[in-house]
């Protein structure tokens, strides 16, 4: 499926017309199944969407939030997606929003990975995901090169999968291709020109192995790209 892509004036625009979009999926999830699940990029880009998104008018108890990834670094570290959205979309109206957490204290992803699992099982997929989209052209934590990137692009997978990958400093916690291929709609926010590029690349036909986001791309939900420069 070709997906649509909307270009803004400004990243500003971006943010609030992203978050009118969302915010508006989710109250149509909310009339039709009483509940909602959101699934949220980290990284550089989101912070002002999801700050826009706090402010939207919704029944948040009855939403829960989780990441499309994380790094597996506690709160303590910048690096930690969770404490970004603790910083932007758990804010406001949004504050009352159930965060189905992606870490817990280990040495290694691998000996949360069940409990981590069972938090978020009966919530999915997801009714919206927004998902950001690296210069690489991994999304969420689907790097080109990881370890476990044939497995989680299967359609088998499970919904989450520890990844390690050459250019990612630590490792990092997934939900796999077809949790998020799965998703009610979905979302690619990006900015800049490089972004602009790759995903140019990646709408060419290729293996989903060299561009993860074509797993995304090729979903059979609504796929729709937010680019602003
Ligand atoms: O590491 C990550 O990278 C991607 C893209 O991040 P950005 O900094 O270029 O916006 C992000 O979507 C993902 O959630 C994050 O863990």
């Amino acid at each position: 499926m070709i997906p649509s892509i909307l270009h803004y004036q400004n990243r500003e625009e971006q943010a609030l017309d992203l978050s009118e979009i969302v915010s508006r999926e989710l109250q149509a999830a909310l009339d039709t199944n009483g509940r909602a699940t959101l699934a949220v990029p980290g990284g550089t880009t989101p912070g002002a969407f999801l700050t826009a998104l706090s402010l939207a008018r919704l029944d948040w108890s009855k939403v829960a939030v989780m990441l499309t990834d994380e790094r597996f670094v506690p709160e303590s570290s910048d690096r930690s997606n969770t404490r970004l959205l603790r910083e932007t979309l758990l804010q406001n109206d949004a504050a009352a929003a159930k965060l189905l957490p992606f870490y817990a204290e280990a040495d290694e992803p691998e000996d949360v990975m069940a409990t981590l699992t069972a938090g978020i099982a009966e919530h999915l997929p997801p009714d919206v995901c927004v998902l950001g989209m690296g210069e690489d052209m991994h999304t969420a934590s689907l790097f080109p090169g990881a370890d476990r990137l044939s497995e989680a692009l299967s359609p088998n997978a499970p919904p989450l999968l520890p990844m390690r990958a050459p250019g990612a400093p630590e490792p990092r916690l997934t939900l796999s291709a077809p949790v998020l291929r799965a998703s009610g709609s979905l979302h690619i926010l990006i900015t800049g020109s490089g972004k602009q590029e790759a995903l140019e690349k990646a709408m060419q036909d290729g293996p989903e192995e060299e561009a993860p986001i074509r797993a995304i791309l090729n979903a059979p939900s609504a796929v729709t790209v937010h680019y602003a420069d």
